[in-house]
């Protein structure tokens, strides 16, 4: 069996085309979506993503702003920094971009976010929102993968999907997501004893670990739908994921690339709510 690959590149380009029509409506309505990204410190990675982000507003019409600051800016004038766009009717969206400065407790600085325009969905009410099944904001990475799976029609419910990984990012709310879809849903981690066991009951198998090619073949069931959240660099420099595709291809029925996978999608989501949060403002 080769797996189907399931391209994150692809759907994105779908929905940009469908999101450039609902920027389009609300621009007729006087409503440009706008968001507005916060960049603290010159951490290299954070300056490609970013400039990613700034690609994909502008393809869609979206008014984007990135605010850059010096790294040893103290929490107080980052604070001062979020109020003053929880106040700015120009921006409908308020990334911050992670991770933050030692020195900066990034929960505080998330906590301040407006949460209706926390379109990444971190702010502890939009955690709950989602936890209790009513999801306003939803993690971009997780809710882009929802949508991978829907767009690949694979079935969840009633299905094992073991997610490997607890951050707040990814993993706590995609477990929440895949629940909500009525799978069985374990959440394994650094601790789990016996992973590869645990893994091979997987229907649906969710890595999010962070260590290059960590998942192979014997990790997973014959014919399972594995999901690569992982982005690490090789010794080369090329950017790879937790699992070893050129193997787990073989086991697998459904996988997804890294790059062109699950990164792209993780973009799509965020803009996708930076227009949901224009769209609120007209009603
Ligand atoms: N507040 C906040 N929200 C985030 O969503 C957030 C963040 N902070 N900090 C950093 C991480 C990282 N992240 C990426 C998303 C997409 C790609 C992406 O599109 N990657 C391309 C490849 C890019 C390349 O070639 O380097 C791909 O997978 O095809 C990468 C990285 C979002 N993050």
């Amino acid at each position: 069996m080769v797996a189907t690959i399931m391209s994150g590149k692809l759907l994105s380009d779908e929905l940009n085309e469908e999101m450039k029509l609902e920027v389009i409506k609300l621009k007729e309505k006087n409503v440009t979506p706008g968001l507005v990204v916060v960049l603290v410190g010159e951490d290299s990675a954070s300056q490609t993503y970013v400039r990613n982000k700034e690609k994909r507003a502008n393809t869609l019409g979206i008014h984007s702003v990135v605010e850059k600051y010096p790294e040893k800016m103290t929490e107080m004038e980052l604070l001062r920094v979020i109020d003053r766009l929880n106040k700015d009717d120009h921006f409908h969206g308020i990334l911050v971009q992670l991770p933050l400065p030692k020195h900066i407790d990034s929960t505080k600085i998330l906590n301040a976010i407006r949460p209706e325009k926390d379109v990444d969905g971190f702010h502890p009410i939009n955690m709950g929102k989602l936890v209790i099944g009513q999801p306003e904001r939803i993690p971009c990475t997780p809710y882009g993968i929802m949508k991978l799976l829907q767009r690949y029609e694979i079935d969840i419910e009633g299905k094992n999907a073991v997610v490997i990984g607890r951050s707040n990012i990814v993993g706590k709310p995609m477990a929440q997501l895949l629940l909500m879809k009525n799978a069985t849903v374990t959440i394994a981690h650094s601790k789990t004893k016996n992973l590869a066991a645990v893994a091979k009951e997987a229907d649906i198998l969710i890595v999010a670990i962070g260590r290059g090619h960590m998942i192979t073949k014997d990790f997973v069931k014959p014919g399972a739908v594995v999901i690569d959240v992982g982005m690490n660099r090789d010794e080369n420099g090329k950017l790879i994921g937790d699992v070893k595709s050129d193997e787990v291809q073989e086991v697998a029925g459904h996988l997804t690339p890294v790059p062109k996978g699950v990164g792209p999608m993780t973009i799509t989501m965020l803009m996708y709510q930076t227009i949901e949060s224009a769209k609120e403002l007209l009603n």
